[in-house]
């Protein structure tokens, strides 16, 4: 109180007590800067962990790579180790490690929580994706699980075959109208329906849009950036989440193609939860399932069921089509892979107008070696999911203190060359190798633990039937590709720097339109 006393009322003109005011603040506000430098430098509970030492002061260096460098972090993350060893403070209060061991260690730990400074600006905290609690997500995943089981999958394995069927169809139309296909975005598509027909049981027709390029496809593949930016800039959340509709109207289809997608939704539900009597009858709607009283789901909201559709948008889209278009670039890059291929689809497919179905498929070596590459190459996930460590651990040979957030790459993982070596070779052939029976748990694209993937059953069976219809009934090259095209940043998924684009030389085996 003396200080402020003697500043406001030493009689001084109020120009010059307003300047004493200002520096004082100024005073205070450095002071407390450099404070903060040094006891995050030197105090903070990871002090001793290596790494940039602007990285330990602030978290705008991460905001940097993320943002400024569009997703450089992953990148620039194989650096520091490269720099600092195994394990690296990438910002103040967070680690990311790089030792294979790891992996298990941040990501079956059921204690650990996810972050909900990473999870929260994905806006859907009410589903099974963005629960942090960990009892509630048990909860949902639980729930939502048997919907995606093996079994589901296989009884309902007949709405994934028709919607791989339309894509054929549109793959043959362009055949006829020698048209280049934009692969990249037919694979975005076709996933993207595969989700809206399985959870939703409706079409928004992206497979027959003319280029792939429906407004929603755009928005699913551009929306990751706002989210980075409202990670690190909390504020602009409502601002970007919440503008009025004027200024909406005046933006791209894109901008608002999630908001109708939402919409849709919220339509849709309205209508079940309306009329509760369809709900005990048997539905394939994600929302029928978690509203059934059988299966654990009548205190479900509008709000829950709607956050847990559109997660389902997102979380199953561009996983998936980026396995297809990883796994189609590679193949039609190796004339011997794809040959081999081919030729293993036509001798255990003989009449390409049949439909061969998944529980065959699976059995086939060649192409599950295919699928597992091409899930090591595109990965998954990329940036690092971030994990709170709720009680002191130890990680890789680490003590990690309480509250410190862990996270490691799943490229650290797949491009460990002491797992794979010559790991960026796109190369079917380890799978047959002797003792490659332990690469499979290496395999972390769906993540691992109490929060890895729940739609891995669906994953998998998309993988089997996309790749497998396309290459039986399609012939096909490549035109303006290069390797350039499938190197990525990390916006959570991977963001490729272009398109894989073929022309079609022959069809065989269409389905009826
Ligand atoms: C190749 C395809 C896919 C890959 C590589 C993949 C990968 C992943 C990964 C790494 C996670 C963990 C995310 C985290 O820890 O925050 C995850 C979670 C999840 N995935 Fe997938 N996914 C794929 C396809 C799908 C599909 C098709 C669906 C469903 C339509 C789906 C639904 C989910 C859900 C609901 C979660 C949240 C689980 C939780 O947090 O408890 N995924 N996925």
């Amino acid at each position: 109180m003396g200080i402020i006393n003697t500043l406001l009322y030493d009689g001084n003109a109020p120009r010059d007590r307003a300047f004493v005011i200002a520096s004082g603040l100024l005073a205070l506000a450095i002071g407390t800067g450099i404070y903060r430098i040094i006891s995050r430098l030197y105090l903070h509970p990871l002090a001793k962990f290596p790494g940039p030492p602007l990285a330990a002061v602030t978290s705008y260096y991460l905001a940097y790579y993320d943002l400024v460098k569009r997703g450089g972090m992953v990148e620039q993350l194989g650096k520091l180790h490269e720099q600092y060893g195994p394990v690296v403070r990438y910002a103040p209060d967070k680690l990311h490690f790089s030792d294979p061991s790891a992996f298990d260690a941040i990501y079956r730990d059921i204690r650990f929580i996810k972050d909900a400074r990473f999870y929260d600006p994905f806006n859907n905290q009410t589903s099974s994706f963005g629960q942090s609690d960990i009892q509630a997500a048990k909860k949902r995943g639980n729930l939502i699980r048997p919907f995606f089981s093996k079994r589901s999958i296989l009884q309902f394995e007949h709405i994934i075959q028709q919607t791989v069927d339309r894509f054929v169809i549109s793959l043959s139309k362009k055949f006829a109208a020698n048209e280049v296909v934009n692969i990249y975005n037919g694979f975005l598509s076709v996933t993207m329906e595969v989700v809206t027909a399985y959870c939703y049981g409706e079409s928004y027709h992206a497979i027959e849009d003319p280029n792939y390029r429906l407004p929603i496809i755009s928005a699913l593949k551009n929306s990751n950036i706002l989210i980075f930016v409202i990670q690190h800039f909390r504020f602009l959340g409502p601002l970007l989440m919440g503008m009025p509709d004027w200024i909406e109207n005046l933006l791209p289809d894109e901008a608002t193609a999630f908001k109708k997608v939402i919409a849709k939704l919220d339509n849709q539900i309205s209508t079940i939860m309306n009329d509760p009597a369809k709900v005990v009858a048997e539905h394939r709607t994600i929302f029928h399932h978690m509203l059934n009283p059988k299966e654990g789901g009548k205190q479900l909201t509008h709000l829950e069921l709607r956050d847990e559709g559109a997660t389902l948008l997102g979380a199953g889209t561009d996983t998936t089509s980026n396995t297809c278009n990883v796994g189609t670039f590679h193949i039609l890059s190796n004339p011997g892979i794809e040959k081999r291929l081919r030729e293993e689809l036509r001798e255990a497919w003989p009449n390409a107008d049949e439909h061969m179905s998944l529980e065959k498929l699976e059995k086939l070596p060649y192409l599950t070696a295919i699928i597992h590459e091409s899930l090591r190459l595109s990965h998954g996930v990329v940036s690092p999911l971030p994990r709170i460590v709720t009680e002191a651990t130890e990680i890789a040979g680490h003590m990690v203190p309480e509250n410190t957030v862990v996270s490691m790459s799943q490229t650290f993982v797949h491009l460990n060359p002491d797992i794979f070596p010559e790991p960026h070779v796109f190369n079917p052939e380890r799978w047959f190798k002797e003792g490659s029976e332990d690469l499979y748990k290496s395999i972390v694209a769906f993540s691992k633990g109490p929060r890895m993937c729940i739609g891995i059953n669906l994953a998998w069976a998309e993988a089997y039937l996309i790749l497998a219809n396309v290459f039986r009934k399609i012939d096909m090259h490549m035109v303006n590709t290069t390797k350039e095209d499938i190197k990525w940043t990390a916006l959570l998924t991977p963001v490729f720097q272009g398109i894989v684009q073929v022309k079609i030389d022959g069809v065989k085996g269409v389905p009826e339109s």
